[in-house]
């Protein structure tokens, strides 16, 4: 996969197979269009792009700096990547783009800069200045730039029952299986570990504190889950939690994990962890004996809920 910073700086000369969108998550049924887009393009002979916008639009357009995502952009640049298109253009949303008409979008951007001879789209997508221009204001720019629109039908999309927004909402709830089955990959979280307060080793469980320099990624419901990461090549299990840490006169929310069977520095080193499923609230325990016995307990679930699910 090549990846293109922006519409303006691909130069591809054969006719390309594209879709549009912000593609949050890279979910089910933005999984099926890929599928699509990708045989579509291997039948025709032409080069499979995505066209993707970054900043979310509704970052740029309505200041909703409070609106979170699923994939930081690197995330979904990853997840793309797997899928085994040709091209990603991550065009940069702004407002100046935001006022492009549908016609200087169409004609200028999808046929003369990204060379598209067909454009598969969902039936509702909306484009171009105030979202004015429909899948039928494509379809007849299609007849005059010469283009083809294929249609993903109402049924299709229904079919598959997913949207971002309900991802999210899961998400807020803690609902991670939930949300996993929707994805169909693991919820995942990216980050740094740094230092926290340094209390874990005096409990017997060291925690990796994650810190996100994304502030629109989306964290999920405070609360402690079981967890995997590939470190150094090699799949550990752990529970994380999320939260406060009420128990120790915590204030800022923190994102920390405890790794089974793993003893290692992991200061300063990129982590990205699947969140499995939740286990519990975060509770403001009365002492910290007694959060020690819930972490016991959460480790034993854990332990199991692995055996369970992932046993080889
Ligand atoms: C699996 C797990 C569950 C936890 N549950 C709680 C909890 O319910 N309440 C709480 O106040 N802290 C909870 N903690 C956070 C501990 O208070 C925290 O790990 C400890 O304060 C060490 O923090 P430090 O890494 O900043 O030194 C949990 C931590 C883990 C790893
Ligand atoms: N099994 C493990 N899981 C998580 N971190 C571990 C583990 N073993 C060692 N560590 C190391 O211990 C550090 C956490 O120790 P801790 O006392 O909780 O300090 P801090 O509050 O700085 O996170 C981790 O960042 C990591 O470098």
């Amino acid at each position: 996969m090549k990846e293109h910073k922006g519409a303006y700086a691909f130069n591809s000369e054969n006719p390309t197979v594209i879709t549009i969108g912000t593609f949050d998550g890279v979910h089910a049924g933005h999984q099926k269009i890929i599928e699509k887009l990708v045989a579509t393009a291997k039948m025709s002979n032409m080069e499979s792009a995505i066209l993707t916008f970054f900043p979310h639009p509704r970052m740029v357009l309505q200041k909703d700096t409070n609106i979170k995502l699923i994939n930081t952009i690197e995330e979904r640049r990853q997840i793309l990547e797997a899928s085994g298109i040709d091209h990603l253009i991550i065009h940069p949303f702004t407002q100046q783009f935001s006022r492009l008409s549908a016609l200087e979008f169409v004609r200028d951007i999808l046929v003369h800069k990204l060379k598209a001879k067909k454009i598969i789209i969902g039936y509702d997508h909306r484009f171009g200045r105030n979202r004015t221009a429909d899948i039928n204001t494509l379809k007849e720019f299609g007849e005059q730039f010469d283009f083809e629109v294929e249609e993903i039908s109402p049924q299709e999309i229904a079919e598959v029952a997913v949207s971002s927004t309900k991802i999210r909402k899961a998400l807020e709830e803690g609902k991670v299986e939930k949300a996993n089955s929707y994805l169909q990959h693991p919820f995942t979280l990216t980050g740094k570990v740094v230092k926290g307060k340094g209390l874990g080793k005096g409990f017997g469980y060291p925690t990796a504190n994650l810190e996100i320099a994304e502030s629109y990624k989306l964290i999920p419901k405070n609360g402690v889950y079981v967890v995997r990461s590939i470190i150094n090549e090699i799949p550990y299990f752990g529970m994380m939690n999320i939260g406060t840490n009420p128990t120790v006169g915590g204030k800022d929310r923190t994102i920390e994990t405890y790794f089974f069977m793993l003893d290692m520095d992991l200061y300063g080193i990129d982590l990205q962890i699947e969140l499995l499923t939740r286990i519990r609230d975060e509770v403001n325990f009365e002492s910290v004996d007694a959060l020690k016995i819930a972490m016991k307990q959460d480790e034993a679930f854990s332990i199991q809920y692995v055996k369970d699910n992932y046993a080889e």
